[in-house]
């Protein structure tokens, strides 16, 4: 009995662990390409005339085929028809066609091509749609804008499949092993895929001293690539894994349409899943704008371009130090004596600290910023454990709710009395995006794992697609309604901008950002709300959100 459960590829640890590293990597990579522009809204205006609606039309434009065409829906169906290892493959292709096509639209050499032209005079309306106000494109759209978007939009399709393919992935290889903290260190390869790219994009797209944002794009392109080489290696062992358990788990729980009914009748799953929109709603749509947001609110003294600050080798060894912070904080949760767990989690601590003490000295927003998914690196897996032997997700949920609320307050109301007082104002803004980080930590690690205790595990894939699919509205509609609240609540600063009175340099960065993070914060206490209700319709129907994964 024993020798037959060896002879599998998932028995053995290191080629489990190696699986989920293939996967992982490939988050990774898709994770960098999905905020590559973000850091770098600035330069999109200064070069490429993108006003914040076009750049918020262009960020949003990603979920739009998910959320319209249902087609997260059909990714759900596919991936339970034809298996994980096939959905991966498609995924990483789905999302390379997209992102060339995104290179090629901020690329110089669209600029005053053909289609340039006809992407100029056309898809201006699309019927149906802009009647109700959703089209992602507008008469007057920038038309790199328009379509760096279709290429989102085929990027966003592949990159959200991934997401629900990979899940699934991780349940085959870790089932009755460690899942959570398998899906915890995946979503933490993800974060740090965020945190590469606030710094590497700027890095790219300024290169050698003059500005090219495709650089940046580019970057993103062979990054994606390499996400494909990494699902291919995938498919290879997860075929050997098939072939010696003489199954496809796979087509084991085939996908139905009357799944999505079962689904849809638990009150359980529709609090998860609106908590979901709610929650993801205020973070990923402002990650895209937060470096923005910190540009035009910190006061930064230039750094003399001679300077050793300035120079790229210190964007290595922050780098570097990114990675000490991450490796340590990870590693942390795999020791075996209190004295190692404490040394290597002083050693993260002391890294974080350098490494934001070069973000201020470099004086960068992107570099600041960089530390907000640096945490949630560090401590996802570490909650995600908890969960597993402790339990409280619900209670998770709602804490990191509360500080998501008192964060986006603090960067709308705080956060601008500290304009012209450089270190203040950094300071404000390192502690509030760190509390931002352990929010994005809570609120993640309890939440994916919840969701099999509210519905049947016959039917967790399509659950997944059903969470994502919800989810991918909000992520669709509030990039786009951050852009259009910024404009028509900085109507001095836009038509200043039209008459020429200020150029688009000094526009990009003297945004009032108050009312986007006010309407962020209602999406949290919306959420709060919910996370009070689930926990009240836990205790009654004893859906067991607070107990552990793992009943000793
Ligand atoms: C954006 C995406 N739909 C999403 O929700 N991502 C989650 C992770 C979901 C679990 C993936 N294996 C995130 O927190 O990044």
């Amino acid at each position: 009995m024993v020798e037959k459960i060896q002879q599998t590829l998932r028995d053995s640890a290191a080629m489990r662990w190696t699986v989920l590293l293939l996967l992982a990597f490939a988050m990774f990579c898709s994770y960098i390409f999905m905020d590559i522009l973000s850091p770098i809204k600035d330069l999109m205006q200064s070069t490429r005339g993108w006003d914040s609606t076009a750049f918020g039309t262009m960020q949003g434009s990603e979920t739009f085929l998910n959320v319209f065409i249902f087609f997260l829906i059909f990714a759900g169906i596919i991936l339970d028809k034809m298996g994980v290892r096939f959905t991966a493959i498609l995924s990483g292709v789905v999302m390379l066609v997209g992102a060339t096509i995104n290179w090629y639209a901020v690329t110089e050499s669209f600029q005053g091509s053909g289609l340039d032209t006809w992407f100029t005079n056309n898809l201006n309306y699309i019927p149906g749609f802009d009647e109700l106000g959703i089209s992602p494109f507008y008469k007057g759209m920038p038309a790199s804008a328009k379509f760096a978007a279709v290429g989102f939009m085929i990027f966003g399709c592949g990159v959200e499949m991934a997401g629900i393919t990979v899940s699934r992935g991780i349940v085959k290889w870790f089932k009755g092993r460690e899942m959570a903290l398998a899906m915890g260190s995946e979503m933490a390869l993800a974060r740090l895929g965020v945190a590469s790219c606030m710094i590497f994009s700027p890095v790219f797209a300024k290169l050698g001293g003059n500005i090219d944002v495709s650089r940046s794009v580019a970057f993103g392109v062979i990054l994606l690539l390499v996400a494909l080489i990494m699902f291919i290696v995938y498919f290879f062992a997860d075929k050997k894994l098939d072939a010696q358990t003489g199954e496809a788990e796979e087509k084991d729980d085939p996908f139905k349409l009357s799944d999505l009914g079962k689904i849809m009748s638990s009150m359980g799953f529709w609090l998860v899943a609106l908590l979901c929109v709610l929650y993801y709603s205020a973070i990923f749509p402002f990650q895209k704008y937060a470096v923005n947001m910190l540009q035009c609110n910190l006061t930064f003294n230039p750094v003399d371009p001679n300077s050793f600050w300035a120079t790229n080798t210190v964007t290595i060894i922050q780098y570097c130090i990114m990675l000490v912070v991450a490796a340590a904080a990870f590693a942390s949760n795999f020791s075996k004596t209190k004295g190692m767990k404490y040394g290597l989690l002083a050693l993260a601590v002391v890294s974080l600290i350098i490494f934001c003490y070069m973000g201020y000295m470099r004086q960068s927003a992107e570099t600041i910023f960089a530390v907000f998914p640096l945490l949630a690196v560090g401590i996802t897996p570490i909650l995600g454990n908890y969960v597993d032997h402790k339990g409280k997700a619900a209670s998770m949920l709602v804490i990191g709710s509360v500080l998501l609320i008192i964060c986006h307050l603090t960067f709308a109301f705080i956060l601008p009395m500290f304009q012209g007082n450089a270190i203040g104002g950094v300071v404000v803004a390192y502690v509030t995006i760190l509390v931002l980080g352990a929010s994005f930590s809570l609120v993640p690690a309890s939440l994916w794992p919840s969701v099999p205790k509210l519905v049947d595990s016959k039917i967790i894939g399509s659950a997944y697609a059903l969470i994502f699919w919800v989810q991918n509205i909000g992520l669709w509609l509030f990039p786009l309604l951050i852009g259009k609240v910024l404009d028509k609540t900085n109507p001095q600063l836009v038509a200043d901008l039209k008459s020429g009175i200020i150029t688009p340099e000094e526009a990009a960065i003297s945004y009032n950002y108050t009312a986007p993070l006010v309407m962020l914060a209602c999406l949290g206490g919306a959420a709060l709300i919910l996370g009070f209700i689930l926990k009240a319709v836990d205790k009654k129907k004893g859906l067991g959100l607070e107990l552990p994964n793992i009943q000793k």
